[in-house]
């Protein structure tokens, strides 16, 4: 691991950072000739590609039903019993986050709110190429399924494994989780060309409205490439945890810990922030120790080697800054006083706080969802959640009474904008409630300077207080006006009550 050693009154700069599994320009460039070939040539260019990167030749791409099913049969009562146990967990997390569609009435009987709506189409992406990701299915696919999305479609590279051509080149493991969580559609392909699959649709794998899900940096490339014409999650590529330890940290334990992430990804991303020169060469030993026995020793080491950083900080408050300058992916606080720094952590996609608080325990089962923000994106980027799944609309329900006190205010704001209909849509509802229904008819307003009704000149004590006013220029129509605006309010919180029942949504406040 590269070591940085800040003197005192030195900072951590974004710059002294490796950071090359961010996204390099090579798979920028790669994944951005992916996405066009999938949108000429469907599924032709999903087949090459799958036969190019995953060695696998595909009849069809869609996986049946019947394999699905079968599913839970496959995999070990225990496997099983543990998908089911995190399955149970990441469900309650996520029920915590659903939001309520929200209504609220003005004085004037106006109506405003937010209307939630869930996706109608999600596409979730499922790693396979240098492991598989059963917990990836889980974090997925159960909050979709939580924010009411209608159809799930997920997309996971085939297997070049004769023993999974049984389940498709589906990895049994995967599948079970898939069939726990309540898919809709699978199908085996992979990498960019997937994600290009799931944003513009082929002749097999209809378009999504919504992407989610991690991968490696060509993945992760694509979305970003695609984002805008459908929705993503975040950029979530290569995994990163970054330990801030103290010496009451066990050096074997952050050292397993920082290998976690490493075993990854070669271009997975390990940072160690301590006071504690003497603790990092312990636990750099330990990694010494440990590395030559894992079965996935290439890939920690080429993590561990090439993006993997310590950091020596001359105070504690030095090596917070750090941890947010290198806004991880994961973070882990192993210090006496965990809690206590927590506050000062701005920029970190999940944070596990004391030394119990093992990083693998949030990828399965914790509950809280393990698809995270990477390459520093943790700065601006929040935790996969049912947010993601559902999209607002404001809702604006005026009634004669509230047009009446926002006219005057709306006419002055578009005249200074210059925008003349946009003051004569009010202006002319306005003259109506004011004058009388005849007062807009055709023939009346042939013959009325239209100018007058869009930008009538208020004075600034009309504009200020709307409603009064307007009802005063109106005079004896100001009763029947109050009485109009009663009408419509209690038509609106019907309608909001109805509309409230069918999308289960919190009306009225
Ligand atoms: N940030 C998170 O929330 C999170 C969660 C889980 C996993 N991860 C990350 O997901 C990644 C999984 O990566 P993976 O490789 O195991 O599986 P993957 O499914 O993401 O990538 C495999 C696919 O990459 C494509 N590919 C491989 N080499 C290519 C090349 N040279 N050019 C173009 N495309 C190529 C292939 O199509 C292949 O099917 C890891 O980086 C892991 O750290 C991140
Ligand atoms: N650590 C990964 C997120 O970076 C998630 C994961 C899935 N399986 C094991 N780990
Ligand atoms: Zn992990």
């Amino acid at each position: 691991m590269k070591t940085i050693t800040l003197a005192p009154g030195e900072r951590l700069r974004a710059g002294q950072l490796i950071r090359k599994g961010v996204l390099p320009d090579a798979v920028v460039a790669s994944a951005r000739s992916i996405v066009e070939d999938v949108r000429q040539r469907g599924d032709d260019a999903l087949r090459s590609y799958s036969k190019q990167f995953d060695g696998v030749e595909l009849e069809g791409l869609r996986l049946p039903q019947e394999a699905l099913e079968r599913a839970l049969e496959l995999v070990s009562p225990s496997f099983r019993a543990a998908l089911e146990k995190a399955a149970a967990q990441i469900r309650a997390f996520h029920e915590r986050e659903v939001e309520q569609s929200w209504f609220t009435t003005r004085a004037d009987g106006t109506m405003l709110g937010v209307k939630v709506t869930p996706m109608a189409a999600a596409g979730v992406y499922v790693p396979g190429g240098r492991a598989q990701y059963p917990s990836t299915v889980l974090m997925n696919i159960i909050p979709a399924k939580v924010a009411g999305v209608g159809r799930i479609v997920m997309v996971t590279p085939p297997q070049n494994d004769p023993q999974m051509s049984e389940t498709g080149g589906i990895s049994p493991q995967t599948l079970a989780a898939a069939r726990i969580a309540g898919v809709d559609e699978i199908y085996t392909v992979g990498g960019a060309q997937a994600i290009a699959a799931l944003a513009y649709g082929t002749e097999s794998i209809e378009k999504a409205d919504v992407i989610t899900g991690p991968g490696n940096a060509y993945v992760a490339a694509a979305k970003q490439l695609v984002s805008g014409d459908v929705g993503i999650d975040m950029v979530a590529g290569p995994s990163e945890v970054c330990v801030l330890a103290d010496a009451t940290a066990e050096p074997a334990v952050v050292a397993a810990d920082l290998m976690a992430q490493a075993e990854h990804d070669p271009l997975a991303a390990c940072y160690l922030i301590t006071c504690d020169a003497a603790f990092a060469a312990e636990v750099e030993r330990a990694i010494e120790l440990f590395v030559a026995q894992s079965p996935r020793e290439e890939i920690t080491r080429a993590s561990l080697d090439n993006e993997g950083t310590i950091v020596i900080a001359p105070d504690i408050a030095t090596a917070v800054a750090a941890v947010n300058t290198v806004a991880p992916e994961h973070l882990e606080l192993h210090c006496e006083d965990a809690l206590g720094l927590l506050g000062g952590i701005r920029n970190a996609g999940a944070i596990f706080v004391g030394a119990w608080s093992s990083e693998p325990l949030g990828d399965y089962v914790a509950g809280p969802n393990h698809t995270l923000p990477t390459g520093g994106t943790a700065l601006f980027s929040s935790p996969l959640s049912v947010d993601d799944f559902v999209k607002r609309s404001s809702v604006v329900c005026y009634t004669p009474a509230g047009l009446l006190s926002d006219a005057p205010a709306t006419q002055t704001l578009a005249e200074g904008e210059g925008l003349w209909a946009h003051a004569l849509s009010v202006g002319l509802r306005r003259r109506k409630l004011e004058c009388g229904a005849a007062s807009v008819g055709l023939d009346v307003l042939a013959a009325v300077d239209l100018t007058q009704v869009a930008w009538p000149e208020d004075d600034a004590r009309t504009v200020a207080a709307g409603l009064a006013d307007a009802a005063a220029v109106a005079g004896a129509g100001a009763a029947a006006v109050a009485g109009a605006a009663d009408d419509a309010s209690a038509a609106a919180s019907a309608s909001a009550t109805s509309s409230g029942a069918s999308d289960s949504a919190r009306e009225g406040e």
